[in-house]
This record gives structure tokens, sequence and C-alpha cells, in this order.
């Protein structure tokens, strides 16, 4: 039998989850000031900065609204809340590599705002061999999100027909899974929807 030991935080138990089922889902992972800060740092961005997001690969990066209709906007630290949301995102990544050897050497992550009506289809956020990404964040910025709002995020084993996880989008969660192994998808929303997702990468000759 193995006891809670006290001095496992926050960050400790994401790093357990990922290493024992490649996926961990934290409801409050987040400071409500953190989250109320980034919102209000979505909020500041002029309209045109959030772009209609792509898929696939840099180099046959494309939109397609057939998968995906949210916009995004990449986070390049400019903002306190920006940075902040960096710095634990970094701490995450010092924490993984120390832990679990995942040689994290970068992290890429954008704002996304789905209005009602806009979803992701099922898909991976990395091919094994075929991108440097290897283990995805999704943060939700959304206060008092009902079941009724949609927008759920459902993740599946490889070949599975029946999500493993059903995810509300709400402020102060963070969901955390190996890029690689879960296909996911976005639900319909019904009222906008905003999050953070980011991928830690490794450096390599592909991405
Ligand atoms: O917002 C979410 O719940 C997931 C978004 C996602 O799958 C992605 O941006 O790759
Ligand atoms: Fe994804």
């Amino acid at each position: 039998m193995s006891l809670p030991c006290p001095t496992r935080t926050p960050l400790d138990a994401l790093v357990d989850a990922v290493a024992e089922q490649g996926i961990g889902v934290f409801p409050d992972f987040f400071s409500t000031s953190l989250i109320a800060a980034l919102r209000d740092d979505v909020h500041a961005l002029p309209q045109h900065q959030l772009s209609p997001a792509g898929i696939g690969r840099d180099l046959a990066h494309q939109t397609n609204s057939r998968i995906r209709t949210d916009k995004t906007c990449w986070i390049d630290g400019h903002s306190r809340p920006q940075q902040d949301y960096l710095a634990l995102m970094a701490e995450v990544q010092q924490q993984m590599n120390r832990q679990l050897f995942m040689g994290l050497q970068d992290y890429e992550c954008h704002y996304a705002q789905y209005q009602g009506g806009d979803f992701y289809k099922k898909h991976l956020d990395a091919f094994r061999g075929r991108s440097n990404r290897r283990l995805t964040t999704v943060a939700y910025l959304n206060p008092e999100w009902r079941a009724q709002d949609g927008g759920e995020l459902l993740v599946y084993e490889q070949q599975g027909k029946h999500p493993i996880q059903r995810v509300l989008p709400r402020a102060g969660t963070l969901v955390c899974f190996l890029s690689e192994r879960f296909p996911h998808e976005v639900l319909p929303a019904r009222r906008t929807r905003l999050s953070i997702a980011g991928w830690f990468r490794v450096d390599g000759p592909l991405g």
C-alpha cells in the first residue's frame, strides 16, 4: 500500500499522472487570479490577432474549417499574465525532465477562442516520428461553464471508440497528456470558450 506523501506538490501529482496513465486532469491547477488575468489578457488582444487556426506541421500549415474552426494567437510573453503562465510551464518542464527524463527542451502555446458552434474534430497532436511535440497541455479560462454549454474535450485511447476522459473547459483546469498517444476532440461549444493549448517539444531534425 502506498500512503499519500505530504511533501508531494500539485506539480508532482501532475508528473505522477503522466508517468502512470499518460494523462492527468487537474480541476484547480491554476489560481483564480492567474486565470482572471489571462482572460483579461485575451480580451485586450486586438481582434485581428486571433486568426483561424491551422492544422498540420509547420511546412504544410493550412487552415481546414472541416477539422477545426477556432481562432488562435501565439503567446510570446509580452504581458505579465503570459510571463506568469510561461513561468509555471517552465516548472512543469523542469519536473517532467527531472523525474521522468523526458528531455523536453521547448514550449510553445497559444490562446484559442471557440465561438458558439466552433469545434475541433478528433485528432492527434503529434504522429510518432513525425513531430517534435511530446507533451500537450490545455488550460481553461471559462468561469461558470455548465454541461449544457458544450465544448467538452473528449479524450480516447488509440483505437478506442468511447472516451476515457470528458473534460468541461472550466476555469482553472489543466489537462496534460502525451501528444502522440491520445486522440481527442472538442465538441461544439455553445458559447465563447477560451483556452491555452501548449506543447512541450524536443529538439531534433523534425518539427
Ligand atoms: O481546447 C481543447 O480542449 C483542446 C484543443 C486541442 O486539441 C488542440 O488545440 O490541439
Ligand atoms: Fe489537440
